[in-house]
């Protein structure tokens, strides 16, 4: 099965009126058949990019959503907002968001419903640190993750989510996955998959995310089970992440 390629921007928490302006200017010229480009902001700028890119290729993705739907929840960020900025993506369970703001794989499965419910594509991150990779505890970790959501969601609903496989140790470090090990987990996760629906398995897309640059993208690009990445750093730099998008196809 042909599975369209999906490069996507997660900005984190970075930028300003005056550079996501220019990032997004730089990023306007971007027309690839070959793949889908998303950004994620941050919130405050969700309005800003979904008008300047209006006329583009770009879609929007969201870096996080509440587990409520509305109501008396100070500082968060429901669904039902999100869909007024014309967002499709929504990344959940984000390492970032895992380890520093105690995110557990219930509260990610819970997310991954609310965002399922409310029609978005959940970009659903997973993916084990340095020390449970040494302990050779990948393949169990990245299980026990996606396990939680398909128990909560059920398995049919992952056709209409994408994985994003990010170990720890390779987030923002520079330490890239090499395009072997990547596709070695992107195919070990397929079968894990394949297990509970082979349809579900074939169609979802498993993008790998951690210290991508355009110099690393085209050999990760080339795997057969690596339908895309999820860029950090290198989606700061509309240059650099064009060239990923390039090298997608
Ligand atoms: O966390 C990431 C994307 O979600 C990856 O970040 P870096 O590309 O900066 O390593």
């Amino acid at each position: 099965m042909i599975r369209r390629k999906i490069v996507a921007g997660n900005w984190k928490m970075n930028g300003s009126k005056e550079s996501v302006d220019s990032l997004v200017n730089g990023l306007l010229e971007i027309e690839s058949q070959a793949s889908e480009v998303v950004v994620a902001p941050s919130f405050p700028y969700l309005s800003q990019v979904e008008q300047l890119a209006s006329k583009s290729q770009l879609v929007l993705a969201a870096q996080n959503v509440s587990d409520e739907l509305k109501g008396a929840f100070t500082g968060e960020v429901s669904a039902s907002m999100l869909d007024d900025f014309g967002v499709k993506y929504i990344l959940l369970g984000h390492s970032e968001r895992r380890s520093l703001f105690g995110e557990t794989d219930s509260l990610v499965a819970k997310k991954v419903a609310i965002a399922l419910n409310a029609g978005f594509a959940p970009m659903l991150c997973i993916g084990e640190t340095l020390e449970e990779r040494e302990s050779e505890q990948t393949l169990e970790v990245c299980k026990r993750q996606i396990q939680a959501v398909i128990d909560t969601v059920g398995i049919d609903k992952f056709d209409s989510l994408v994985i994003a496989y990010e170990p720890v140790w390779a987030i923002g470090t520079g330490l890239s996955a090499s395009a072997e090990q990547a596709q070695e987990v992107h195919s070990l996760i397929r079968a894990f998959l394949a297990e509970s629906s082979k349809s579900v398995a074939e169609k979802v897309q498993i993008l790998y995310g951690g210290s991508v640059k355009a110099s690393t993208s085209s050999a990760l690009f080339k795997m057969p089970d690596v339908d895309g990445a999820l860029v950090g750093g290198a989606s700061l730099d509309a240059k650099e992440f064009i060239e990923i998008v390039k090298a997608a196809g």
